[in-house]
C-alpha cells in the first residue's frame, strides 16, 4: 500500500501541515491499519491458557456425549409398555456406577439416578415423584409402585444426543470463552492450536515526564500517566507487555530505545507524545527512518496527530524479516487512550485472529444537549446505560457525557464505557438525539437503571453530574419527573399512552422551556400509599424541579392522586412544583 502523501517527513520542522480536507477520516485510517496488519503465526497451548484466544483448528468430537443412554431424572428405568403397577427393583444404576450386565425385562424395573446409564432392556424412565416405594420387611424396599404410564423414550438421553461422534463442535476462527473451554475439556482436547495475542512494547516520550514514583515534582515536571495506562489497556486486551520506560526528547536517545525495542520479539510498538508540531517531536521522523509511515494526521477529535507506521526488522539467518506495527499515540492522555481504543484494539484483535476486529457500536440517545466541533468529528466520552425509558418512551441506551472533553483531562475518560461518534457540524445536538456509540469497555457492570427505586416502582432516573459545564447546566434547567397513575397500566393490562407522550412533549419542547428534560418516570396503581411513596422519594431528590402526575384526578373513589399529592405538597419542598393532569393529557 502507498504511504499517505503528506508523510514525506525528514525532520519534525519540515513536516507538512495537512488541511482538514486532505486529512484521513478515522474510518479510512483504520482501514489502512487493518489492511497492513496480519494474523500472527499459530501456537499450540495447554487448554488452561486458551481463554479469550481464537481457535486455529476445527475440533471434532472423538466420542459421542453421552457415551451411553443416560437418565434425565432420578427414578426408575422401566419397560414402557408395562404401564402402572407394582414391580420388583432388580438393580441400581447410578451416575458413574451402573448395574453392568443387568437387563431389565418386562415386569421388572431398575433404580436410576440422573446421568446414570439406562440398563439394557429398559426404554423409559419414570421419575421418583410418579412412584411410591413399597416398604419391605426390614424397612428396605425392593419393590416400587409405578403410578403413571410412561411413553417410550421418556427421560432418556440417547447416545450422542448432546454431541454426536465426529461432529465438528468448534470451528477455526471461533473465540474461546468459558463454555468453549468446557467443550474442549469434554472432548479431551488438552492442547489447542490458537492464534497468540501480540506482544506490545510501550514507550513514553517527553522531557517533562518523570516516573509516577516521584513524590515531589520539580518545575515543569509531570508524572508519566500514559505508560501505566496503555500497558494496563494492552494487558486488558490479553497482550504481553514490554515496558520501554521514558525517553527524553532527544533524537539519539529515542533512536537507541527504538532500535532496542525492534530487536526484541514485539509485534506492536506504542509510543506516546512527540508526534505533533513541536521542534522536538522526533517520533514521526524516526518511524519514517525505520519503515513506512502510512499516516500522521487523522481528522478526529481527540487524536489528530496519531501516527501509524510499519517497521521492518532486518532478517537473520534463523528468522525471516519481521514486521512491527508502530503507533505514535498523541501525548495528551485522553487522545492517547482514545487512539488506543480506536486503532490499537482492532489491530490487537486482528493479530490475535479475530474474524471481526471492530469495536461494538450501538445506538444511544443523548441524555443532555452536546455541542459538536465544527471541523473534526468528535469521539465524545460518555457513560451509556440501559434505561426503561430512553426519553422516547421506549427502552434503550442513554448516554451521559463525562463532562469537559479537553484532551488533557483524563477524568473525562474515567468510567467512560463509550465514545459517541459526533459529526463535525458545529451545532448543538439536542437531548434525545440518537447517536452511534462505540463501546470501549464492559457495559455489563452498569445496572439496568442506577436508581434503587426502579425495582420497586418502575422508576428510572438519569443522574446528572454535579460538575456540569456551564453549557450543560444551562441546557438542563427544568428537571421533570412524570408519574402515570393507572391500575390498568401498572398491572400491565394496558399500554401507557400518556407517560411516554408527556416525556416526548417535555423533551422536544426543551428549547422553549429553557431546557426542560424528563429525568424520571414511573407507573403506579390508583393507590394513595403507592403514589405517595414515589412522590415522597422524588421530592427528596433535589435534582427534580417539577413533578407531573397523569391520571387519578376524577371524581370516583379510585381517583386518589389529589389526596396522595396533598400530603407531599404540605412537606417543605422549596422550589418543587407539582402539576396534576388527567390521564388523557392534552398538550
Ligand atoms: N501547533 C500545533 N500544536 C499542536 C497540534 C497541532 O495540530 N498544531 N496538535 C495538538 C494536538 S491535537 C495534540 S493531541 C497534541 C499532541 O502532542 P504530542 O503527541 O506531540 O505530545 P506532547 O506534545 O509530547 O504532549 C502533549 C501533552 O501531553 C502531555 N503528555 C505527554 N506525554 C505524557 C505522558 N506520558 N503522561 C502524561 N502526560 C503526557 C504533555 O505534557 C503535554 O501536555 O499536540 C497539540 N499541539
Ligand atoms: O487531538 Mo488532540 O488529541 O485534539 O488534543
Amino acid at each position: 500500500m502507498e504511504a499517505n502523501g503528506d508523510d514525506n517527513i525528514r525532520s519534525a520542522s519540515s513536516c507538512p501541515v495537512s488541511s482538514p480536507s486532505t486529512m484521513l477520516s478515522m474510518e479510512n485510517a483504520l482501514r489502512i491499519v487493518l489492511s497492513i496488519a496480519q494474523r500472527l503465526q499459530t501456537v499450540t497451548l495447554p487448554l488452561h491458557d486458551t481463554l479469550g484466544k481464537v481457535l486455529a483448528e476445527d475440533i471434532r468430537a472423538p466420542d459421542p456425549l453421552p457415551p451411553y443412554r443416560a437418565s434425565v431424572k432420578d427414578g426408575y428405568a422401566v419397560v414402557a409398555s408395562d404401564g402402572p403397577g407394582e414391580y420388583p427393583i432388580i438393580t441400581e444404576s447410578r451416575a458413574g456406577n451402573d448395574g453392568i450386565g443387568v437387563t431389565v425385562t418386562s415386569g421388572n424395573v431398575a433404580y436410576v439416578t440422573t446421568g446414570g446409564p439406562i440398563p439394557n432392556g429398559a426404554n423409559a424412565v419414570v421419575q421418583v415423584e410418579d412412584t411410591e416405594l413399597v416398604e419391605g420387611a426390614l424397612g428396605e424396599s425392593k419393590r416400587v409402585k409405578i403410578l403413571v404410564q410412561a411413553r417410550q423414550g421418556l427421560d432418556i438421553r440417547p447416545v450422542g444426543c448432546d454431541i454426536e461422534k465426529d461432529a465438528i463442535v468448534l470451528r477455526s476462527g471461533e473465540r474461546i470463552g468459558t463454555s468453549e473451554v468446557g467443550l474442549l475439556a469434554t472432548m479431551g482436547v488438552m492442547l489447542v492450536k490458537v492464534f497468540p495475542n501480540p506482544t506490545v512494547a510501550v514507550l513514553s516520550t517527553g522531557d517533562e515526564l518523570v516516573e509516577p514514583t516521584k513524590e515531589c515534582l520539580g518545575r515543569g515536571q509531570i508524572r508519566d500517566s500514559n505508560r501505566s495506562m496503555i500497558m494496563a489497556a494492552a494487558v486488558q486486551q490479553g497482550c504481553k507487555v514490554l515496558d520501554l520506560g521514558i525517553t527524553r526528547d532527544d533524537e539519539e536517545h529515542l533512536e537507541r530505545i527504538l532500535d532496542g525495542a525492534m530487536s526484541s520479539e514485539i509485534d506492536i510498538l506504542l509510543t506516546s507524545g512527540g508526534v505533533s508540531m513541536g521542534d522536538r517531536d522526533f517520533v514521526k521522523p524516526l518511524l519514517k527512518k525505520r519503515g513506512t509511515v502510512y499516516f500522521n494526521r487523522v481528522l478526529m477529535k481527540p487524536g489528530k496527530p496519531v501516527t501509524f507506521a510499519e517497521l521492518i526488522v532486518k532478517s537473520t539467518k534463523e528468522k525471516g524479516a519481521r514486521k512491527i506495527l508502530a503507533f505514535g499515540l498523541p501525548g495528551n492522555p485522553v487522545s492517547c487512550l482514545v487512539c488506543f481504543h480506536l486503532f490499537v484494539v482492532p489491530t490487537i484483535r486482528l493479530l490475535s485472529g479475530w474474524e471481526n476486529p471492530h469495536l461494538l457500536r450501538l445506538n444511544a440517545r443523548l441524555g443532555q444537549p452536546i455541542k459538536t466541533d465544527p471541523v473534526r468529528p468528535e469521539f465524545h466520552r460518555a457513560i451509556i446505560r440501559w434505561r426503561v425509558n430512553d426519553g422516547s418512551g421506549n427502552p434503550g441506551f442513554v448516554a451521559e457525557s463525562t463532562g469537559h472533553q479537553m484532551s488533557s483531562r483524563l477524568l473525562s475518560m474515567k468510567s467512560a464505557n463509550a465514545l459517541l461518534e459526533l459529526p463535525a457540524t458545529g451545532s448543538v445536538l439536542p437531548a434525545g438525539t440518537s447517536v452511534s456509540a462505540i463501546v470501549i469497555s464492559d457495559i455489563s457492570g452498569f445496572p439496568v437503571s442506577d436508581n434503587p427505586l426502579a425495582l420497586e416502582s418502575n422508576i428510572s432516573i438519569q443522574h446528572i453530574s454535579h460538575k456540569q459545564t456551564v453549557e450543560e447546566s444551562q441546557a438542563a434547567e427544568v428537571r421533570v419527573a412524570v408519574l402515570t397513575v393507572s391500575d390498568t397500566v401498572a398491572s400491565g393490562a394496558g399500554p401507557d399512552r400518556s407517560g411516554p407522550r408527556a416525556v416526548s412533549v417535555v423533551n422536544s419542547s426543551s428549547e422553549r422551556l429553557g431546557g426542560a428534560r424528563v429525568v424520571a418516570t414511573a407507573v403506579v396503581p390508583d393507590e394513595v400509599g403507592k403514589i405517595k411513596d414515589v412522590l415522597q422519594k422524588w421530592s427528596d431528590i433535589d435534582k427534580i424541579d417539577l413533578i407531573l402526575t397523569l391520571g387519578g384526578t376524577g371524581f370516583t373513589p379510585r381517583d386518589v392522586t389529589p389526596e396522595a399529592t396533598k400530603s407531599v405538597i404540605e412537606k417543605e419542598t422549596p422550589g418543587l412544583l407539582f402539576v396534576m393532569m388527567q390521564e388523557s393529557l392534552k398538550v
